[in-house]
C-alpha cells in the first residue's frame, strides 16, 4: 500500500471509530500488551485501517491512539463520569473504557500526575504500559521506531520483549534492568514506597480539574488544526506539481503528434477530415464564426470568441479544431462525429504511471442511498472506481450503509445522510473529493433533500464538479437555483426527469418533437449549465450547439444504467477539469467533453453486455464491461 503522508491530520469521527475498533481487536491488544517494540503492530493497524479506506501512516495511528488515551485518562482522572462531562474531554470514552479496562498495566492516576506535573509526579511511574514505554524510549534514545524499509508483519512475537524502564524517584531518574511489563508493575510497586495522596477539598479541586482538562483538550485541538493546515498546504503543493507535470506530458504529446502530422502533411495533400494539429482553421473567421457561433467549444460566448484577438485565433488547440470541424460539417455522419469527440476524451484521460499516489486519479463522492434504494449509489460508486477513480465514497443513510457495504468492500461507505449533523460530517470530506454525484438512490424525503442541497452549496464554494442525477434532479426541479449557472455542474436527466424540469422552468409543456431545441432552451434557462438528455441518442449541450452521442448501445432498458453514467461522469468531469486547468484543450468546455466520454462509455458497456447476455442483461453485467469498453474506446 502506498501511504499518503500528506493526509490531513484532522481525524473524522468515523475514521477515529474505525481506528479504535482495529486497535481494540484482541490480537492487536495482545501484541501491544507486553511488547516494547510495537512499531510492527502499528504498521498492521495502519494496514487494516487502509483496508477500510482510511489512509494513515503507522506513526499517525500511534499518535492518534496516544492522544485518545491521554484524553481518556484525563476524563477518567477528572472523575467526570458522574456529572456527564467526560464526553467533552473524551468523545470516545465508552469505547476506550471497553478496550482499556482489559489492560491492567495502565494506571490513570499516575499517568495524570505525570501529565499534570502535580506534586506527586516525581514519584509516580511514568510509563503506563509498553506503548508509552516505547515513546519514552524513542524520545530518550532518538531511535526511529519505524524503519521504513521493513515489510509489514502479520504475526506478532508471542514472547513478551523486555522493556527498559525509566523510573523517576524524586528528582533523579535511573534506568533499571529490563523487565517484562507484567512483572514491572508489581516489582515497582514493591520497590518504590508510595506517599499517601494528599486530601484535597473536593469541590474546587474538581472544578479546577475540569477547567484544566478542557484547556488541555483545547490546546491539543489547536495543535492538530495547525498540523492540518500545514499538511493541506503540502497537499496543494503536490497537486500543483502533479498538474504541472501532467501539462508538460501533454504538451510533449501534442508536440510529437504535431511533428508526425507535419511529416504526413508533407507526403500527401492535407485531408479535410483530418487536418494537421496546426492547420490554419482560424486564420480567418471560420464559417461558424461568421454565423455568430463559436468555433471553440466553450460555454456560449459566441461574440467574445468571434472577436478574440487574431493571435489567439491563429493558435488553436487540436480540441478546438475537432469541435470546429463538427460545427461546420452539416453532412458528417454520427459515427464520424463520435470518433472526433472520442479523440477529445482520450486527451483528458490521465496516463497510468507508477509515479502517482493513491487518490490522484480521482476521489469521487456519491450522495445517495436510502432504505428503498441501495443499488443506485452502489452502481454509481463502483462504476467510478472501474472507470479509474482511486477512491469512491458513498454518503448514505444509516440503514442503507450495511447493505451497500455488503455489495462491495471496495467502497467507502459513510452512514451519515440521515444523521442530525449530516452536512457537517460530509463537509469534512469535501476537501478530499474531486467530484460529487448527487442523487442516485437519494429518495425524496425532505430532510435528505435539504442535506443534499446544503452539500451542493458547500461543494460549489469549493469549485468541485457536481453531477446531478435521479432524485437530485427532483431537488433541482423544486429549487433550480441550487445549481443554476454553476459552471462545473452537469445535469443528467432521463426523458421523464427532463420533462419535469423543463416544465418547472418554462411553465409550459415541452415540444417533444424537437428535443435538441428543448435541451438547449433548458440549459440556457439554467444558466448554461451542461445538460445531458439521455435516450436513444444522448443529447449534450451547454446552451450553444448540441452534440449527439450515438455510440451503439443496446435494446435493454434495465434500471441502473443511468447510475453507471452518473458515476462514470464524476470521474470524467474531474479529469476534464484537471486537464483544462493544466492547459489542455482550454477552449473546449470540460464538462461537455466529460459528458461525451461518460455517455459513450455507458452505451459501449451496454452494447458489450447485451452481446453476451441478451435479454437477461442487467446493470451488473454492464459494469463488468467497463474495463474492456474503456480500453476499446479510449485506449486503442
Ligand atoms: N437498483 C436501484 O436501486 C435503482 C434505483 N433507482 C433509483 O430510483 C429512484 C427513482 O428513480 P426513477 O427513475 O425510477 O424515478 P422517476 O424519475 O420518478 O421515474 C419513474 C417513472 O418515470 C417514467 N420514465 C422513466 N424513464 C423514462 C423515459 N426515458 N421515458 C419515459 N418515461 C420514463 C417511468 O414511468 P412508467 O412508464 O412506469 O409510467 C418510470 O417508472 C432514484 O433514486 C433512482 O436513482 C434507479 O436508479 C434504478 C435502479
Ligand atoms: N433507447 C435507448 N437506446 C439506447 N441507449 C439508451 C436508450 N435510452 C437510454 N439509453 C442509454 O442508457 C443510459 C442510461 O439512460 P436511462 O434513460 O436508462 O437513465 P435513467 O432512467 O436515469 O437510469 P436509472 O435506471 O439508473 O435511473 C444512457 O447512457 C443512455 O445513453
Amino acid at each position: 500500500m502506498q501511504v499518503n503522508t500528506t493526509r490531513g491530520f484532522l481525524w473524522s469521527d468515523v475514521e477515529t471509530r474505525t481506528l479504535l475498533n482495529i486497535w481494540g481487536e484482541q490480537d492487536i491488544q495482545a501484541a501491544l500488551d507486553g511488547n516494547f517494540r510495537n512499531s510492527f503492530v502499528y504498521r498492521d493497524v495502519s494496514r487494516r485501517l487502509g483496508a477500510t479506506g482510511f489512509e494513515r501512516t503507522p506513526e499517525q495511528c500511534r499518535v492518534r491512539i496516544k492522544s485518545l488515551k491521554r484524553q481518556y485518562l484525563l476524563a477518567k482522572e477528572g472523575n467526570l463520569r458522574n456529572n456527564g462531562q467526560y464526553h467533552k474531554i473524551c468523545k470516545f470514552y465508552d469505547t476506550m473504557e471497553r478496550i482499556l479496562s482489559n489492560r491492567p498495566a495502565l494506571d490513570p492516576q499516575e499517568f495524570i500526575d505525570s501529565v499534570a506535573g502535580g506534586e506527586e509526579a516525581g514519584e509516580g511511574l511514568e510509563e503506563e504500559d509498553a506503548e508509552d514505554a516505547q515513546d519514552a524510549y524513542s524520545e530518550s534514545t532518538g531511535e526511529c521506531p519505524y524503519p521504513a524499509e521493513t515489510e509489514v508483519k502479520l504475526e506478532y512475537p508471542t514472547i513478551p520483549i523486555p522493556i527498559p524502564v525509566k523510573v523517576t524517584v524524586g528528582i533523579n531518574s535511573t534506568s533499571v534492568r529490563p523487565h517484562n511489563s507484567s512483572q514491572l508493575a508489581s516489582n515497582l510497586s514493591a520497590r518504590i514506597p508510595k506517599r499517601p495522596r494528599k486530601r484535597r477539598a473536593h469541590f474546587p479541586m474538581e472544578k479546577l480539574m475540569e477547567q484544566f482538562l478542557e484547556q488541555s483538550v483545547h490546546a491539543e485541538d489547536n495543535f492538530y488544526r495547525m498540523e492540518e493546515q500545514r499538511l493541506q498546504a503540502e497537499d496543494t503543493r503536490r497537486e500543483t506539481e502533479h498538474t504541472r507535470e501532467l501539462h508538460m506530458l501533454q504538451m510533449l504529446g501534442q508536440m510529437f503528434s504535431s511533428i508526425s502530422s507535419t511529416r504526413a502533411g508533407s507526403a500527401a495533400e492535407p485531408s479535410k477530415t483530418a487536418p494537421p494539429a496546426r492547420a490554419p482553421v482560424f486564420s480567418s473567421a471560420s464559417p461558424s464564426c461568421k454565423q455568430g457561433q463559436s468555433g471553440h467549444f466553450r460555454r456560449p460566448s459566441a461574440q467574445t470568441d468571434c472577436c478574440a484577438p487574431k493571435s489567439q485565433l491563429l493558435d488553436p488547440d487540436p480540441q478546438a479544431i475537432v469541435f470546429e470541424r463538427y460545427y461546420s460539417s452539416g453532412s458528417k455522419s454520427h459515427r464520424g462525429m463520435d470518433e472526433d469527440f472520442l479523440s477529445l476524451v482520450k486527451s483528458i484521460v490521465p496516463p497510468l504511471t507508477s509515479k502517482k499516489h493513491k487518490g490522484q486519479d480521482g476521489r469521487i463522492g456519491i450522495i445517495g442511498g436510502c432504505q428503498d434504494y441501495t443499488g443506485a449509489p452502489y452502481f454509481a460508486a463502483i462504476s467510478a472506481l472501474k472507470v479509474g477513480a482511486d477512491l469512491s465514497h458513498v454518503f448514505c443513510t444509516k440503514d442503507a450503509a450495511t447493505v451497500i457495504k455488503s455489495f462491495s468492500p471496495e467502497l467507502i461507505v459513510h452512514p451519515v445522510l440521515d444523521s442530525p449533523n449530516a452536512v457537517e460530517e460530509i463537509d469534512k470530506w469535501l476537501p478530499r473529493l474531486h467530484a460529487l454525484v448527487v442523487g442516485p438512490g437519494l429518495g425524496r424525503e425532505d430532510s435528505l433533500l435539504k442535506t443534499a442541497k446544503e452539500v451542493i452549496e458547500k461543494s460549489k464554494t469549493r469549485d468541485i464538479p457536481i453531477i446531478i442525477d435521479a432524485d437530485g434532479l427532483w431537488l433541482v426541479t423544486q429549487q433550480p437555483s441550487v445549481i443554476h449557472g454553476y459552471h462545473k455542474g452537469i445535469l443528467t436527466p432521463n426523458f421523464m426527469e427532463f420533462t419535469r424540469l423543463y416544465e418547472a422552468l418554462h411553465h409550459e409543456p415541452m415540444d417533444i418533437s424537437d428535443r435538441q431545441r428543448s435541451v438547449t432552451q433548458l440549459s440556457v434557462a439554467m444558466g448554461n449549465i451542461t445538460m445531458v438528455l439521455k435516450g436513444e441518442q444522448d443529447l449534450i449541450t451547454d446552451g450553444g450547439k448540441v452534440i449527439t452521442c450515438s455510440v451503439e448501445g443496446s435494446e435493454r432498458r434495465c434500471g441502473g444504467q443511468g447510475d453507471v453514467l452518473s458515476g462514470s461522469l464524476g470521474v470524467f468531469a474531474h479529469w476534464a477539469h484537471a486537464a483544462s486547468a493544466a492547459g489542455v484543450g482550454r477552449s473546449a468546455n470540460p464538462s461537455m467533453v466529460a459528458a461525451f466520454g461518460a455517455c459513450s462509455l455507458t452505451r459501449q458497456c451496454n452494447n458489450q453486455a447485451f452481446q453476451r447476455h441478451g435479454r437477461s442483461t442487467t446493470t451488473t453485467d454492464m459494469i463488468q464491461e467497463i474495463g474492456s469498453a474503456f480500453k476499446k474506446l479510449f485506449e486503442s
